[in-house]
């Protein structure tokens, strides 16, 4: 049997990071990955839809010089720059070679293959087993979950692999979905001139949001000319009646209301499979639904996990900050242990949502004595000056017996970047009173911080 060192099952971004670095470091590393080596990331998420959320907001923009600056005669859109732009610059035409050469010239062994846990130490890839001396590292990140409604199995429906890839876009879709692949795809696409309809069960648009960015995000689509229908499943789904018509497919909701358009975009969350790549065989019970990991990253003696599979977070900073420990563990180095306090996510809608730590809901469900502070985007000085489409608010949520941060919301034009300033304040736990005196640059929209500690302040 042929043995490694390490042997990483998944190249995601977390497990492409742990093999590149332990195999630059001299162990004898196997990748093993049977689709593209760098995961969905470059390939089908982060980088492909922001190339398209970066294209969309430049068409916004263009439509927003009238009013603020002149006018602009023609705004025309054309999807085949953004696909040129994803095949050529981003993904190479979907072609990893780059990507596995970086690897194999650090000395990496690479194989096109799944690969399978079957006991501490041992992974068969596509049947053949090999032995790893040191551990087993599982990034097999997630799948396009599929929802159990009748008759979407007969129908041609799009992932957000497919949107990735798509060299034009539909006249008209209907999105499954109102998270974050929804939301920035039911954008994109309504910029581009698809006609919209988003379909959500959850009583708002992204739900696991603070109250206050659903309602904005609704309203943003609302003018956007985004139809939304929340607190509604779609019951049936079923290709259209008249063949040949443009609208393919026909959504029935749960309240009757009957949609049709020409593609079907499904957005309804992502699933791990943990039982899939054998994790049973150290132990994670047939039933999980992430993998469950220490704050080292372990699931059991010298198998590591990271990545979407570990249920902390399906962002790609976390498959790498996750993958950081696991190369500290496997060498012995010293460092600090997972801390998932202060995680942040951006939704890359126009505007951004941007949240690091926790919500008000999740802090008072974490029994915290939650204090909010709260301002409205367009009553700072810079949200004002920005006017058309500075929609947005800056949210605190503290814990007044600490005197600390324990979670905020920043939406507006580049929340993600506003946000970092509250992601240290959360992850170094930098006391309230500091942050009061602190000066923040006017006028800006991180100014807004100081307003929202102002009405922090009155509510105590
Ligand atoms: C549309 C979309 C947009 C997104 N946008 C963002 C964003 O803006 N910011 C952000 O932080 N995150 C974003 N994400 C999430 C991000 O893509 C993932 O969290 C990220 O890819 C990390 O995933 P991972 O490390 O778990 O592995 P993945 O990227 O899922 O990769 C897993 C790898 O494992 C391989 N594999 C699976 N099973 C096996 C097996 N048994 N044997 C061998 N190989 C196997 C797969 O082929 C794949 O290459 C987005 C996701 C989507 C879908
Ligand atoms: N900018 C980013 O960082 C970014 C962008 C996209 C995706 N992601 C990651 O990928 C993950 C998956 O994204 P997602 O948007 O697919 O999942 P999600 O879990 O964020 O949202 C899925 C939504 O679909 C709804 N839903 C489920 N079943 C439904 C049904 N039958 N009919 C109508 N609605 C239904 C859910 O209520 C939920 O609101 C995200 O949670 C995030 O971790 C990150």
């Amino acid at each position: 049997m042929e043995s490694f060192d390490i042997i990483v099952v998944g190249m995601g971004p977390g497990g492409e990071h742990v093999a590149n670095t332990l195999a630059e470091r001299g162990l004898r590393v196997l990748g093993v990955d049977h689709g593209l080596v760098g995961g969905e990331c470059p390939y089908w998420g982060c980088i492909p839809t922001k190339m398209m959320v970066r294209a969309a907001d430049a068409l916004a923009e263009a439509r927003r010089v009238d009013g603020l600056a002149g006018s602009v005669a023609d705004v025309t859109p054309d999807w085949s720059l953004v696909a040129r732009r994803i095949r050529d610059e981003a993904t190479d035409g979907w072609d990893d070679q780059v990507a596995v050469e970086r690897f194999t010239q650090k000395g990496g062994t690479f194989l096109r293959g799944t690969g399978r846990v079957v006991g501490p130490g041992r992974v068969d890839v596509d049947g053949k087993p090999y032995a790893a001396g040191r551990g087993i590292v599982v990034n097999v990140g997630s799948r396009a979950a599929t929802p159990p409604i009748e008759g979407l199995e007969g129908v041609p429906f799009w992932t957000n692999r497919e949107f990735a890839e798509a060299t034009a876009l539909p006249g008209s879709l209907v999105v499954l979905g109102g998270g974050a692949i929804g939301c920035e795809l039911a954008q994109v696409a309504a910029r581009f001139g698809t006609t919209v309809t988003v379909v959500e069960s959850a009583p708002r648009l992204l739900s696991p949001e603070e109250p206050e960015a659903s309602e904005r995000i609704a309203t943003v689509f609302e003018r956007e000319g985004i139809t939304v229908h929340v607190g509604s499943a779609a019951a049936t789904v079923a290709a259209s009646p008249t063949p040949g018509e443009a609208d393919q497919v026909e959504v029935t909701l749960e309240d009757g209301t009957v949609l049709r358009a020409e593609r079907l975009l499904v957005a309804t969350g992502r699933r791990t499979d943990p039982g899939a790549v054998g994790l049973g065989s150290v132990g994670v019970a047939a039933d999980a639904r992430v993998a469950p990991t220490d704050e080292w990253c372990r699931v059991a003696p010298g198998v590591w996990a990271v990545g979407d599979i570990t249920g902390k977070g399906a962002f790609t900073h976390v498959s790498m900050y996750q993958a950081a420990i696991v190369v500290r563990d496997v060498l012995g180095e010293a460092g600090p242990p997972a801390d998932y306090r202060a995680v942040p996510r951006v939704t890359f809608t126009d505007p951004e949502v941007a949240t690091v730590g926790l919500t008000e809901a999740q802090a008072r469900d974490q029994g915290v004595e939650v204090r909010t502070g709260f301002t409205a985007l367009g009553s700072t000085t810079r949200g004002w000056i920005h006017g058309v489409g500075g929609d947005g608010f800056i949210k605190l949520v503290a814990d007044p017996g600490r005197g600390l941060l324990v979670g905020a919301t920043v939406m507006g034009p580049a929340a993600g970047e506003v946000m970092g300033a509250l992601a240290v304040a959360v992850h170094a736990e930098v006391p309230l009173d500091r942050l009061r005196s602190m000066i923040h640059a006017y006028p800006t929209f991180h100014r807004g911080i100081e307003d929202a500690l102002a009405d922090l302040d009155q509510r105590s």
